[in-house]
C-alpha cells in the first residue's frame, strides 16, 4: 500500500492526514511535540460545518523526521517560512523518486523546494482552498468550503480524498491558480488587522473596498511580471473585484452563492497572530511587493498593508482596526505616490 507522510501537523496538515486516513489511506504525520502529544492523548476529530465530523482515535503522528524514508508521497504542510528546513530534512531521509506535495499558500514554495531537493524527487504544486483552525488538543475545524486543487495528482491520494468527501480536481495552469489563491490570500493580512472573523471583516463595504484595491495592484504586478493568473474556486481575481465592490446587501446575497463561510471562520495568519508565531506576509502582500519590484512596478497598496501587519506581528497584537481605517491606510498611499 503507498505510504503517504505529511510533514508538518498543523491545521493544514492533521485535516489532509486525518481525511486521507478516513478514506483508507496509509498515513504518518510528522509534526511538533505539542500536537503529537495532543493527538496520542485525544486522537485527533475534524470537524466541519458541513460535512460529519471525522474522529481517529489512533492516528500515528511523530516528532522524528526519519519516518520519511518509509513514504512514496510527502505532502508538505508547514508555514512557508519553514519550507526550507522541511526540503533540508526530505533531501536526508526521503527515499529516491518519492513524490513531493506543497500543500502550501503562495507562490515561492515550490522554488524553495525545487532548490533543495534532488531532481529524483518529483514536486507538485496544491492549493488548499478552504479553511483549518485549531479549536482543542487533537481538535481541527474548516469552517469554509472547497475543492482541493493539484498540479498533477498521484492516484492513491486522489482516491482516498475521494473516499473521504474531499473534493479534488486537477488544473491545467496551476502556476496561474496559485498566484489566484495568493492574491485571494491578500484577505488574509487585512483579516489580521481586524482582529475579527473572516464574515465581520468582508461585511464591512470599505473593508472590501480595500481588499479591491489590494487585489487590483496585485493584478497589475502579475501582468507586468507576465503571469496568466487563473482560478480560486472557480472564479477570477478580477470577477472577486467585482463582487467585493457591490454594496452590502447585494454583496451579501453573491457570497452566500458563490463561497460559504461560517461564522467563526478566520484566516490563517490571524491565527498564527495569536498563537505568538511568525506571520506568512512575506509570502503573501511581501510576495507582491518582491514581484513589483522584480516587474519595475510599485505596488503601494500591498506595502502598506505588509507594513502593518509586520508591525502587528512584533506587537504580538491585532491594531484591531476597522475597514474604514484599512481603507484610509491602503488610500494614504496612493496620495504619497502621486
Ligand atoms: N490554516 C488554514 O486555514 C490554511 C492554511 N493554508 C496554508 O497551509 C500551510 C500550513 O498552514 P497551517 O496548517 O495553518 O500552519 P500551522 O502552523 O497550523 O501548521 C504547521 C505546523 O508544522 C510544524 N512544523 C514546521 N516545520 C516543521 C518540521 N520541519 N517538522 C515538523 N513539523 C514542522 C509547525 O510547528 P511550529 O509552529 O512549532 O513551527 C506547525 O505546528 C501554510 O502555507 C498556510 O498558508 C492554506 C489554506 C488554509
Ligand atoms: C482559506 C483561506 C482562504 C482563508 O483566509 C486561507 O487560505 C487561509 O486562512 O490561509
Amino acid at each position: 500500500m503507498t505510504k503517504i507522510a505529511i510533514l508538518g501537523a498543523g491545521s493544514i496538515g492533521c485535516w489532509l492526514g486525518g481525511q486521507l486516513v478516513a478514506g483508507g489511506a496509509d498515513v504518518t504525520l510528522i509534526g511538533r511535540k505539542r500536537y503529537a502529544k495532543q493527538i496520542a492523548e485525544n486522537g485527533l476529530k475534524l470537524t466541519h460545518f458541513e460535512r460529519d465530523e471525522v474522529y481517529l482515535p489512533n492516528l500515528n503522528c511523530t516528532t522524528d523526521a526519519a519516518v520519511l524514508a518509509d513514504a512514496d508521497i510527502i505532502g508538505v504542510c508547514t508555514k512557508s517560512q519553514d519550507t526550507a528546513a522541511a526540503a533540508q530534512q526530505i533531501a536526508k531521509f526521503g527515499k529516491r523518486g518519492v513524490t513531493v506535495i506543497s500543500f502550501q499558500n503562495g507562490i515561492r514554495n515550490v522554488e524553495i523546494l525545487k532548490d533543495i531537493l534532488p531532481d529524483h524527487m518529483g514536486i507538485i504544486p496544491a492549493i488548499v482552498p478552504f479553511n483549518v483552525t485549531p479549536t482543542g488538543p487533537g481538535c481541527f475545524h474548516s469552517g469554509t468550503a472547497g475543492d482541493l486543487v493539484l498540479g498533477s495528482a498521484p492516484l492513491p491520494l486522489l482516491s482516498a480524498f475521494q473516499n473521504s468527501g474531499q473534493g479534488v480536481s486537477v488544473s491545467g495552469n496551476i502556476v496561474g491558480d496559485q498566484w489566484a489563491k495568493m492574491i485571494v490570500n491578500l484577505n488574509n493580512g487585512l483579516n489580521t488587522l481586524t482582529g475579527g472573523t473572516l464574515r465581520e471583516g468582508l461585511m464591512q463595504r470599505d473593508y472590501r473596498r480595500a481588499l479591491a484595491l489590494c487585489v487590483e495592484e496585485a493584478l497589475c504586478v502579475a501582468d507586468a511580471a507576465g503571469v496568466k493568473v487563473g482560478t480560486f474556486n472557480g472564479r477570477t481575481p478580477s470577477a472577486l473585484v467585482k463582487t467585493l465592490r457591490l454594496p452590502n446587501w447585494a454583496y451579501g446575497l453573491v457570497m452566500q452563492l458563490i463561497v460559504k463561510i461560517d461564522a467563526k471562520a478566520r484566516s490563517s495568519m490571524l491565527d498564527d497572530l495569536e498563537a505568538g508565531r511568525p506571520s506568512e506576509i512575506d509570502f503573501l502582500q511581501g510576495e507582491i511587493v518582491r514581484q513589483a519590484e522584480k516587474a519595475g512596478v510599485s505596488a503601494p497598496k500591498n506595502a502598506a498593508i505588509f507594513a502593518a501587519v509586520s508591525e502587528a506581528f512584533e506587537k504580538g497584537i491585532s491594531p484591531k482596526i476597522t475597514g474604514s481605517e484599512i481603507l484610509a491606510l491602503v488610500k494614504s498611499t496612493a496620495a504619497q505616490t502621486l
